[in-house]
This record gives C-alpha cells, structure tokens and sequence, in this order.
C-alpha cells in the first residue's frame, strides 16, 4: 500500500482547445499551454479527445506526443476509432471514461462492473501497447473491485459529486467517499488518482489524502490562467497540492 505524501498534478488542456474551437481559431494553442504547464510544474498533460470533437483535435494530439517532456494521460471513449487512434499514438498513460455526446461534461463514471468483459478487452488490448490503463469510475466499492478484476493498474476517482457539493454535510459525506475510495483502490493494489471539477478552494482536502498518486485538474487551471497566466495559474495550484500532501 502507497501511503507516501507525493502527489502529482496532472494538467488538463482541454479548456484551452475549448476557447480556439469557439472561433475556429488557431489560437489559443493548447500545445503551448502543455508546454508552459511543464515549465510551471505539472508532472503530466492530460487530454480527453471526445468523439465529437468540442475541445482537443487530433493535430492537438499528435504535436503533443512529439513535444511533451513530461508524459501524455489520453482520456477516450471505448469506442473502436478510439482504440485505433490510441494503437497509433501509444500514449503512456490512457484513461477510458464514459462519454454521451450531450453532456455538458463527463457525468458519473465508468460503469466497469455493469461491462466487465467489454472494459477487459479494451485494457488488455491498450495494455498491449504499453500504456498504463486507468478507469475513471465513481468511489463506489463495487466499480473499484470490477476495476481490479478487468486488469486495470489504475483508477481515477471522479470528484466531481464532491466539487458540486452544496452543504457543508454534502461536502463532508462526498469527501469520505473519495477517502473510501482511496482505500478500497489501495487495498486492491490499484494506482489511485482523481480528478474533474477540482479547484483552489475545494483541492486541499483531497490533495491530503494519503495514498493519492495523482489529481488531475483542468477547467479551474484555465480559467484562472486568464487572470494570473497559465504559468501561474498551474503553479499556484501545484503549491497547494503539495503543501495539502505534506501537512
Ligand atoms: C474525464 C474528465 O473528467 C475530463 O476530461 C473532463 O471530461 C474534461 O473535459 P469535459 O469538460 O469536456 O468533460
Ligand atoms: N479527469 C479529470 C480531468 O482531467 C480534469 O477535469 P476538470 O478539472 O477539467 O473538471
């Protein structure tokens, strides 16, 4: 069981492609934001490339492989174009979330335990490749063990239940499913990150959880970045985290 105070931010870029995409600009170039995220101190680029496109492009994708120093964490759909483009760029880190073309954002988890045998294939088939699979799935008990049992190495619990929280004991009860959660994937051996939703004022308290690999954070990192620059922004966030890990 990992019990260090070591975390890792993982900086997503999707929000940036969001506001290009709103033009049909070619600026603001998410790759740049990677690169001065990497230059601020984010320890991975994370990247959902959605089947319909809202945000990150291919090009986006493939300019990233060649010119992270860090590491890529591709977030997809398991949908067979995915797995195919994945098979092409062989990113080292893939996460497979759910994914409805009418969401305003990623809603709810994976459901591994409702699909084991289809989420198997995908993670032996993507595991193939080299890249270190992980689950975005809800802190539920039985989506973690199904977790372990399709032979994922990784989970990453979605936080966004515990950013949408409302009332104090909301709060307090979406933060002690994150922490049993944290344990649940440790206790299976599994690699625990989290992410989505996560900012400035809601990051301490999970970023204090022992056991936690990696948080994975993007839309707050963007729109802060407006005001302080990207640079900034994913610096300030980085000291929170590890301040948070520490204390
Ligand atoms: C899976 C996840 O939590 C993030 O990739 C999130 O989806 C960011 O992008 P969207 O806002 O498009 O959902
Ligand atoms: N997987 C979560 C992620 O990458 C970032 O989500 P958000 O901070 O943009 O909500």
């Amino acid at each position: 069981m990992t019990t260090s105070n070591r975390i890792l931010l993982g900086v997503n870029i999707d929000h940036v492609a969001t506001l290009r995409q709103a033009r049909g600009t070619r600026y603001p170039d998410p790759v740049k934001a990677a690169l001065d995220a990497e230059e601020a101190g984010a320890d991975g680029i994370t990247v959902h490339l959605r089947e319909d496109r809202r945000h990150i492009q291919e090009r986006d994708v493939l300019v990233l492989k060649d010119v992270l120093q860090t590491r890529m964490n591709f977030e997809m759909g398991v949908t067979e174009e995915m797995m195919a483009f994945a098979e092409r760029i062989r990113p080292a880190h893939i996460c497979l979330v759910p994914e409805t073309r009418q969401e305003l954002t990623t809603e709810g988890g994976l459901d591994v335990a409702g699909q084991e045998a289809r989420i198997k294939a995908a993670v032996d088939r993507l595991s193939q490749i080299g890249s270190e699979v992980s689950l975005f799935i809800d802190a539920d008990e039985r989506q973690i063990e199904a977790s372990r049992r399709v032979g994922a190495p990784a989970i990453e619990l979605h936080t966004g239940r515990y950013a949408d929280a409302t009332t104090p004991t909301e709060v307090v009860d979406e933060l002690q499913r994150i922490i049993d959660g944290v344990a649940v994937g440790l206790r299976e051996g599994l690699i625990v990150n989290a992410g989505h939703g996560l900012h400035y004022h809601n990051v301490e308290a999970v970023a204090a959880i022992k056991g936690i690999n990696e948080l994975n954070i993007g839309h707050a990192l963007v729109a802060h970045a407006l005001f302080v620059g990207f640079k900034g922004a994913v610096a300030e966030m980085k000291a929170l985290i590890l301040a948070a890990a520490k204390a």
